[in-house]
């Protein structure tokens, strides 16, 4: 806890209790204590330390990161962490490295696809760090169209092995993280050819260095591809390039558990959607949806402190100047922000849940859910990845000229998140994969076929085509029935125009094709709506402590009509709500914002993040942000000597030719 507390006037304003806040945020009151122990056990361990991370070399930086897991993993075993105290230690390490991918790519591909055999075989030495694995999907020439990759994994029935092989420079393994330095496998998806034929993209693992030396493996070349976007950020990870020579690999090191190639060489392909292929993809995309939530909130938390703490203009009089958090325009920007942090975390446990249940199902070999686990899980990663690094540009200004500097936290907080937009599948080709889903949906709704999941309300067409909003107050839009219906009607009837638009084209595929600009907003209305629901039922819960449930109403209503007020044109142009209601919608939102405010400090601080997570000196605790940028500006390297380098071989010399000059005049 702080000495002196500036932001003191502001927690006592809330008017809810925040420790009981924690709870919903966290989901239970276990996982407050784990976070809590876990994030203070990393803040207090000087190893971890990152405050200098931005002045680091590339070197330096990747050094740093190897120290900080080989550490990370000494403080997992000596104080024999849970599995789920292990995932937050690593989380609240907060420094992008190999082992990210290892725990969450190459063991889900293997436990995924690979057969209970070769699970046995491979997830020990996992586990214990024996090997280290890495997921090698992407290629230098192809990386969204996964069907197009050129890795070619030839079966030869002479020696029972297959042979992997790149055949082009195109088809070089380009981006996988940890690939670049660190791994010593790899699970490589590459083109399965037997007795002639192509079978398509399958899972191989295989050995890329030498377990004795790190060194290459013969016919492996391979290195990191350079350097990313910011300082720190990113460039922690050793994102790799690698080309196969006719490696050769025994045949069960292909992953086997959806198809098998026999010691003749038949293909054999289990009863089973080929899809299942692209599981390890939907696991990741749905643990970057609660990833989501929590760099939103980071870049929340700092904004909303430090808007509280920064004045600006106000007073003429020599008197106190305005908080720059009471200005309307500050609230309509960061408001929205922090509604839509609470909105992702709670559909990212949704989705948690979905994907625990559809897991079940495949277990039982029931695929009914499949299609929608990918709609989510494909759609929710889209949207909330791309709203979350827009938020922390937009809270990068509304913290003015400080939120530039790398003492603030956002510009590295920016650097490292953006490329969720593109990694895990590009957004936009993830939209379009929800859109023709929702083209099938609503192509089979003539034939009577009702829709399930969260397309379930296309069921309600006949309503949902032709309902009229009865709102006609600002308060009638504090009913989520409201609200529901509105959404809904949105979002069936964009679906339904591309369908009708597409039905006039010379083909389906054409159709799509020239109307996919509109099937991108038509598959974010329908992600939205998911997201409204799942907030709306989530505050339809019982919620313990005072006040609580209450702010989240608000925050509920927020994020909802703040979509609404920001689509309006989506809206209006279908005809779900008239310009007058949704001018209603825009004065409640104003009402709700003034609700908010005096509970702004506290909801951040109901993220119980600790001030080495957050790495920001404007999002400090205790508000107590001067002293704090002041002296962390003297810590720059520029300003170890007072005369900089330099300046006897250029500043000098120019200094002295021009007062030589002027003498001379
Ligand atoms: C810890 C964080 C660090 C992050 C590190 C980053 C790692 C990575 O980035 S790993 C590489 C990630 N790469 C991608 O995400 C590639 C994206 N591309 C794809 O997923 C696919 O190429 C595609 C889905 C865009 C297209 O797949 P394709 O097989 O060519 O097929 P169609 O579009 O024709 O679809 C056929 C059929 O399959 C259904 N479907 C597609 N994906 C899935 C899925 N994941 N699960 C279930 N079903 C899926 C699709 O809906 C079609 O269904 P039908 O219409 O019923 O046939
Ligand atoms: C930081 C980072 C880490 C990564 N880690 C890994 C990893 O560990 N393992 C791995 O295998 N890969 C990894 N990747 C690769 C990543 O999965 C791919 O970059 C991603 O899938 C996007 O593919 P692409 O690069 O081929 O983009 P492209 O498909 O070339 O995208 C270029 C543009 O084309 C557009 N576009 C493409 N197809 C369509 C379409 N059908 N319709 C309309 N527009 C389209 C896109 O929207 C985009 O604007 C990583 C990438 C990054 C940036």
């Amino acid at each position: 806890m702080a000495e002196v507390d500036h932001l003191a006037a502001e927690r006592a304003t809330a008017r809810f209790d925040v420790e009981e806040m924690k709870v919903a945020w966290a989901g239970s009151r276990h996982a407050v204590h784990v976070a809590d122990r876990m994030a203070r056990l990393v803040a207090s361990d000087p190893v971890f330390r990152k405050d200098n991370r931005t002045m680091l070399s590339r070197k330096e930086l990747f050094k740093d990161t190897l120290r900080k897991a080989a550490h990370a993993w000494k403080r997992i075993v000596e104080l024999r962490l849970t599995e789920e105290e292990a995932d937050l230690l690593r989380q609240y390490v907060d420094q992008p490295g190999y082992v990210d991918l290892h725990w969450g790519m190459f063991v889900p591909a293997i436990k995924g696809q690979g057969t209970e055999e070769q699970q046995h075989k491979w997830l020990p030495l996992a586990y214990k760090f024996q090997i280290i694995g890495c997921y090698a999907q992407t290629e230098l020439g192809h990386g969204s169209n996964v069907q197009g990759l050129e890795t070619t994994a030839t079966f030869d029935p002479k020696t029972d092995e297959f042979v992997i092989h790149s055949p082009t420079l195109t088809s070089s393994k380009w981006w996988p993280g940890g690939l670049g330095k660190a791994s010593t496998h790899a699970v490589v998806y590459a083109r399965l050819i037997t007795e002639g034929k192509d079978y398509g993209i399958h899972g191989f693992i295989v050995q890329l260095r030498s377990l004795e030396d790190h060194s290459p493996l013969p016919g492996v070349t391979l290195g990191d591809i350079g350097g990313k976007f910011g300082s720190g950020a990113y460039n922690s990870m050793d994102n790799g390039v690698l080309r196969f020579d006719h490696v050769r690999i025994p045949r069960d090191q292909m992953l086997m558990r959806l198809s098998q190639v026999t010691r003749e060489g038949k293909y054999v392909h289990s009863n089973v959607p080929k899809q299942l292929l692209y599981g390890t993809m939907v696991y990741v995309r749905q643990s970057i949806v609660a990833d989501a939530s929590k760099a939103l909130s980071r870049a929340v938390c700092i904004a909303v402190r430090y808007s509280a703490v920064r004045k600006q203009f106000g007073s003429q009089d020599g008197g106190p100047e305005t908080q720059v958090l009471n200005y309307k325009t500050q609230q309509s920007r960061l408001f929205p922000l922090l509604a839509s942090a609470y909105a992702f975390r709670f559909v990212g446990d949704w989705l948690n849940w979905l994907y625990t249940d559809v897991t079940q199902k495949l277990e039982a070999k029931d695929f009914s859910t499949l299609q929608e686990a990918h709609a989510c899980t494909a759609g929710l990663k889209a949207v909330t990845t791309s709203v979350t690094a827009d938020a922390i540009e937009e809270c990068r200004k509304l913290c003015g000229g400080h939120g530039y500097l790398n003492s603030s936290g956002l510009p590295e907080l920016f650097a490292v998140y953006v490329p969720a937009c593109t990694y895990e599948g590009d957004n936009v080709v993830l939209l379009l994969q929800v859109a023709r889903i929702l083209m099938k949906t609503v192509s089979q709704l003539a034939s009577g076929k009702q829709p399930v999941g969260t397309m379930a309300y296309m069921g309600k067409v006949q309503y949902l085509m032709q309902c009229k909003s009865a709102v006609s107050s600002a308060e009638d839009w504090l009913n989520p029935d409201a609200i529901q219906e509105a959404f809904e009607a949105r979002a069936l009837r964009m679906a339904v125009n591309c369908a009708q638009n597409i039905s006039q084209a010379a083909s389906q595929e054409e159709g799509f094709y020239e109307r996919s600009p509109d099937l991108l907003e038509a598959a974010v209305a329908h992600i939205q709506l998911i997201i409204v629901t799942k907030f709306i039922e989530k505050v339809h819960q019982e919620i313990p402590g005072h006040g609580v449930k209450e702010q989240l109403q608000a925050l509920c209503n927020v994020y909802a009509l703040y979509i609404l007020h920001k689509h309006l044109g989506d809206f209006l142009a279908t005809g779900c709500i008239t310009p007058r209601q949704g001018a209603l919608a825009n004065e409640q939102l104003g009402k709700l914002y003034a609700q908010v405010r005096p509970n702004a400090v506290a909801l951040v601080d109901a993220f119980n993040y600790t001030d080495h997570y957050l790495g920001s000196v404007l999002g400090r605790y205790d508000g107590d942000v001067y002293p704090a940028l002041y002296e962390e500006a003297w810590k720059d390297p520029l300003n170890e000597t007072v005369v900089p380098e330099g300046y006897h071989e250029y500043l000098r010399p120019l200094i002295k030719q021009q007062q030589l000059k002027l003498s001379r005049l």
